[in-house]
């Protein structure tokens, strides 16, 4: 568990270097998914005094299982997802401005794009708004399920669209370990921000040409794709 806890620090050091996270508004976790334990910044602790020893470890369920330090209040989005999509090994939770603007708007982003296309499959879905029950009931577990019924009910699949946006909220993005997660929700910032440019220059753009979409997709992410090269 030590190597892990140390690739989720690792991974959440990441956000304040890449600019992503606000005070303390992001976390990170990572899955060691033979043991089915996963790795998780702790609530509320500024990055600037974040060590590894603070990470958690909580089981499939969202309980610690050890003494330490409180885990994320988002720990029951991570498990429930890490549940649903087998393949995915980290996820990172982030307000960052531009993702959170199209959340707040409701509206998914969608494949503009090459730069988008190099690592999304198509349209970085909006969930509907959460329901009262839901909200007022286990909030941040059906956070995590109105993700995964976004995703089953339109067809997309988590491997190759590794982000969401939660209605009202904000950005969800995985990937194949902590690291790949965060390198996702820098991408998803700067799809963001692009897309919203995009928009401005040509209210009228519409989603890129399906097959330059896929080109470009299968390019990178194909059979022989290389996991972890530059990612540049
Ligand atoms: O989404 C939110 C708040 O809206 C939380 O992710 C954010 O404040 C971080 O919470 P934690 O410090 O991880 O408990």
């Amino acid at each position: 568990m030590e190597s892990l806890k140390q690739a989720v620090w690792e991974a959440n050091m990441e956000l304040p270097q890449y600019g992503l996270v606000t005070f303390t508004w992001g976390n990170v976790s990572g899955i060691d998914r033979a043991s089915g334990l996963v790795a998780i910044k702790p609530s509320g602790v500024p990055y600037a005094e974040l060590r590894p020893e603070h990470i958690v470890i909580v089981d499939l369920q969202g309980n610690p299982v050890e003494d330490g330090l409180r885990p994320s209040s988002d720990t029951p989005t991570h498990v429930a997802l890490y549940r649903a999509f087998e393949g995915i090994g980290g996820i990172v939770h982030t307000h960052s401005p531009w993702a959170t603007s199209w959340a707040q708007a409701g509206r998914g982003i969608p494949a503009l794009g090459t730069t988008h296309g190099d690592y999304f499959h198509g349209e970085i879905p909006c969930t509907r708004p959460m329901t009262e029950a839901e909200i007022l009931g286990a909030y941040e577990l059906e956070t995590g399920n109105v993700i995964i019924e976004t995703f089953r009910e339109r067809g997309i699949d988590p491997n190759r669209v590794p982000a969401a946006l939660v209605y009202s909220h904000a950005p969800f993005c995985w990937g194949k370990d902590a690291h790949n997660a965060v390198h996702n929700a820098v991408v998803v910032e700067e799809v963001a921000k692009m897309g919203l440019h995009t928009f401005q220059l040509n209210p009228e753009a519409g989603p890129m040409d399906r097959q330059l979409l896929d080109r470009h997709y299968l390019r990178k992410h194909g059979a022989n794709a290389y996991y972890g090269q530059s990612q540049g």
